[in-house]
């Protein structure tokens, strides 16, 4: 996609996530691969409602900032998603959707498996979720748990913050993030309750459909 599209496209996916609830205030961080390498990536303290495409932060092929406003503080984040990940990372984006967030919060949720197998689609396509410890907004330190994760996961869920995930173009990476939090929605709407998850055998199925 050219330079111009992907600066609307952006814009105009995360208006749409903000109107729907999915991002509030100036919560969350986009970022997508330009064509020749660079990167566009959403400015820091800037609201998903309210985004200009011109002044989307501009990354050259080599990781100079060579355009538009400060970049978002989670480009360590970002990157070590691409860095890991190659050609196979075309976006990534990161919200603080409120089901997502509130089931990291239970000590009892699966570390290696965020969300229940409950229905198709979560599985299909984000594989496992992993769910990273907290880290401070900003910190490092979680571009280094991605990069030790070494590309096994396109989805991970930071405690008590939100869900960061990878894939291949902008739409079908918040297509994704969508499902997350619908998927999380869903654990926390029937939790505590006596309900029929899928089986091992449904969910070996599943997966064989979703390379991470
Ligand atoms: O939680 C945070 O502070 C960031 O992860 C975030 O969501 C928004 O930060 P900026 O992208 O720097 O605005
Ligand atoms: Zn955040």
């Amino acid at each position: 996609m050219r330079e111009v599209q992907l600066r609307e496209q952006i814009c105009l996916m995360a208006k749409s996530l903000y109107d729907r609830g999915l991002a509030h205030g100036s919560t969350g961080n986009i970022s997508a691969r330009l064509e020749d390498g660079g990167l566009l990536v959403t400015p820091t303290n800037s609201s998903f409602g309210f985004l200009d495409p011109a002044k989307l932060s501009h990354f050259d092929a080599k990781g100079q900032l060579i355009g538009g406003d400060k970049p978002t503080k989670e480009m360590s984040l970002h990157q070590a998603f691409y860095e890991t990940r190659g050609a196979k990372a075309g976006a990534v984006v990161h919200l603080h959707s409120h089901h997502s967030v509130a089931l990291s919060l239970f000590e009892d949720t699966d570390k290696d498996d965020f969300l229940p197998p409950l229905t198709p689609y979560p599985i299909m396509k984000l594989g496992k979720v992993k769910l990273l410890p907290f880290f401070a907004p900003g910190d490092a330190a979680m571009g280094e748990a991605i990069r030790d994760l070494a590309s096994a996961h396109s989805a991970v869920m930071l405690a008590n913050h939100g869900p960061v995930v990878a894939g291949s173009d902008i739409a079908s990476t918040i297509y994704a993030m969508e499902e997350l939090e619908a998927a999380a929605r869903l654990a926390i709407e029937t939790r505590g309750q006596s309900v029929r998850a899928l089986t091992t055998d449904q969910i070996t199925r599943l997966t064989a459909s979703f390379s991470a």
